[in-house]
């Protein structure tokens, strides 16, 4: 779809965000990823354990080229009080929290440390870590935010939509309360406010260059879940 320039496009919105902007072009895939049936089976804990171990293999090795694009975003932030919550959230995937549940979810559905220390790349994976390494490496925080605001709340989206009683089984259920609640709620609307901070003063090429890495990472979160969901696209 070729997209409506941002400044023609805030004239009629009812919400103007810059980033608003970035996740109206990115339709409909954008509603394709929050609304996936992999993911909405992981909200209610069906997701069959072979597929379940699957998903987080390759999804431990997303975790990987996230952690050092988090340390890009340290690097190349244009403010002190911009790097400290890049900081935090890099300590907390890396120490205590997305790096403990990999280990007991994968344990527990008995993925081999192989698949752990050396585990095949889907080639979505692979793709996906490639475009985190070329954000990473132009160190343009823009484009660096945008890969990371797409990755966060696309995942609020679809963790958002949990209803009913949580899944007794923790690997689903703690993998919904890391993409859900007040703090990641505050750390997605800190991406997304970076975004709409910066956005309005870039040059009319310089957003659609923003828009293009927002849109080939909702285009890799798409393919991720159908990936995991064995291959059937579901793409719009
Ligand atoms: C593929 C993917 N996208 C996003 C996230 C959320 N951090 C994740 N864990 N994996």
């Amino acid at each position: 779809m070729t997209p409506v320039p941002y400044d023609e496009w805030r004239a009629d919105a009812a919400d103007p965000a810059f980033s608003e902007w970035l996740r109206t072009q990115s339709e409909p895939e954008w509603t394709a990823v929050v609304s996936h049936p992999f993911a909405a089976s992981i909200t209610r804990g069906d997701v069959p354990d072979a597929d379940m171990r699957r998903y987080l293999v390759q999804d431990f090795q997303f975790v990987d080229a996230f952690t050092a694009l988090l340390g890009a975003a340290v690097a190349s932030a244009d403010s002190f009080e911009a790097r400290v919550p890049f900081g935090r959230f890099l300590g907390e995937t890396a120490t205590t929290e997305e790096k403990t549940y990999f280990h007991r979810a994968l344990a527990a559905l008995g993925a081999t440390p192989a698949e752990m220390t050396s585990p095949e790349s889907e080639p979505v994976t692979a793709d996906f870590r490639a475009l985190m390494d070329e954000a990473r490496t132009s160190l343009d925080y823009p484009l660096i935010l945008a890969v990371l605001c797409v990755a966060e709340w696309s995942y609020l989206g679809w963790a958002s939509r949990a209803e009913g009683s949580p899944p007794e089984n923790f690997v689903h259920r703690e993998w919904i309360d890391l993409h859900e609640g007040p703090a990641f709620r505050a750390w997605v609307g800190f991406l997304r406010g970076e975004l709409d901070r910066l956005g309005p003063a870039l040059e009319e090429e310089r957003r659609l260059r923003v828009l293009d890495f927002f849109r080939r990472a909702v285009r890799l979160e798409l393919r991720f879940f159908d990936m995991a969901a064995g291959g059937s696209p579901a793409h719009p």
